[in-house]
C-alpha cells in the first residue's frame, strides 16, 4: 500500500493527488505491461485504474469518448475506415459505431488485460466490440502502424493513456509521421493532448510536431472530466494535406446521429448545441 507521501509522486501531476471511496474492490491483477485495478467508487460507478491512474468511471466516460471521436468523426463528410490506437475499454469503437458511414473500425489496444477486465466490470463500454464491422488486433500500435498501408484510413483516434510507461512513444514525432501516413488526404486524427493546466510543455511540443506532420491544421480541444487531474483533459484534432477540413463547422450532420436515438445511441455529452457554442466562441 503506497504511502500518503507517494501519492504526490506521479511525474504526470507532482504535488496533487486525487481520491475516490473504494465501496468495494473488484479486480487487483498485472499485466506485462501495467497494474489493473477495478472498483466500485460511492459515487461514480466502478472505476478502472491502470498503475494507479484513473483512465475511466461510469459516470464520466462518456465526456471523454464522445469528444475524442466525434470532434474528428463529424469533422469531415463521411468517415469509412477508422483505426483506434489504444481504446482497449471499448467506449470509443462504441461511439464510433453511431456512424452509419463507417464501413470498417481496426482497434489496436497493446493490453488484453484492460479488454478482458472491461468485458466483466464495464459492460456499456465493451458494448463496442459487439459492432459488426470492429477488428481488434492485439499488439504494438507503432508496429501496427508501419505495417498499414499508406493512406488507408480517413480518421484515426489515439485512446492511450498517458506517456509514461507503454504509452510514451505515443507523443514522439516518429509516431505521428506513422499516423500521418496511414491517413488518406484530407484524414483527420483525434489525439489524447492531456490537461491545458498542468500540461502545457507537453501540449506546447506536441502541437509543434503535429503542425510539422499535418499540413491541414491542428487544434486544441479539451472536455470536462472530473476524475481526471485538473477535471479536464484535451485532445489534439490534426487534418492531413489535402480536401480542406475546418474541425469549427462539423460537415458531418450531428443531428442525424443525435436524433437516431434508437438503440441507444443517443449522446450523453456532446452536442450540437455545444459546437455552435464552440463556434461562436471562436468567431468572437
Ligand atoms: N478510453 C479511456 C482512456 C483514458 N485515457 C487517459 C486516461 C488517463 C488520463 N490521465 C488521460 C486520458
Amino acid at each position: 500500500k503506497p504511502s500518503k507521501a507517494q501519492y504526490f509522486n506521479n511525474p504526470m501531476w507532482p504535488g496533487e493527488a486525487h481520491s475516490l471511496k473504494v465501496e468495494k474492490i473488484l479486480y487487483q491483477g498485472k499485466s506485462p505491461y501495467q497494474e489493473v485495478l477495478v472498483f466500485e467508487s460511492s459515487t461514480y460507478g466502478n472505476v478502472l485504474v491502470l498503475d494507479g491512474i484513473v483512465q475511466l468511471t461510469d459516470k464520466d466516460e462518456c465526456a471523454y469518448q464522445e469528444m475524442v471521436t466525434h470532434l474528428a468523426l463529424c469533422s469531415i463528410p463521411s468517415p469509412k475506415n477508422v483505426l483506434v490506437v489504444g481504446g482497449g475499454d471499448g467506449g470509443v469503437l462504441r461511439e464510433i459505431a453511431k456512424h452509419d458511414s463507417v464501413e470498417s473500425i481496426d482497434i489496436c489496444e497493446i493490453d488484453q488485460l484492460v479488454i478482458d477486465v472491461c468485458k466483466d466490470f464495464f459492460p456499456r463500454l465493451y458494448v463496442g466490440y459487439k459492432d459488426p464491422r470492429v477488428k481488434l488486433h492485439v499488439g504494438d500500435a507503432v508496429e501496427f502502424l508501419r505495417n498499414s498501408p499508406e493512406g488507408k484510413y480517413d480518421a484515426i483516434i489515439v485512446d492511450s493513456s498517458d506517456p509514461i510507461g507503454p504509452a510514451q512513444e505515443l507523443v514522439e514525432k516518429p509516431f505521428f509521421q506513422t499516423i500521418a501516413r496511414a491517413l488518406k488526404p484530407g484524414g483527420v486524427l483525434s489525439n489524447l493532448a492531456e490537461s491545458m493546466w498542468l500540461h502545457t510543455h507537453l501540449i506546447q511540443d506536441m502541437l509543434s510536431i503535429c503542425r510539422e506532420v499535418f499540413k491541414g491544421g491542428v487544434h486544441y480541444a479539451w472536455a470536462s472530466v472530473p476524475t481526471y487531474p485538473s477535471g479536464v483533459i484535451g485532445f489534439l484534432l490534426c487534418a492531413k494535406e489535402g480536401p480542406p477540413v475546418d474541425f469549427l463547422t462539423p460537415v458531418n450532420p450531428i443531428e442525424k446521429i443525435e436524433g437516431a436515438t434508437k438503440d441507444g445511441r443517443e449522446m450523453r455529452f456532446y452536442n450540437s448545441e455545444f459546437i455552435r457554442l464552440l463556434l461562436f466562441c471562436q468567431r468572437l
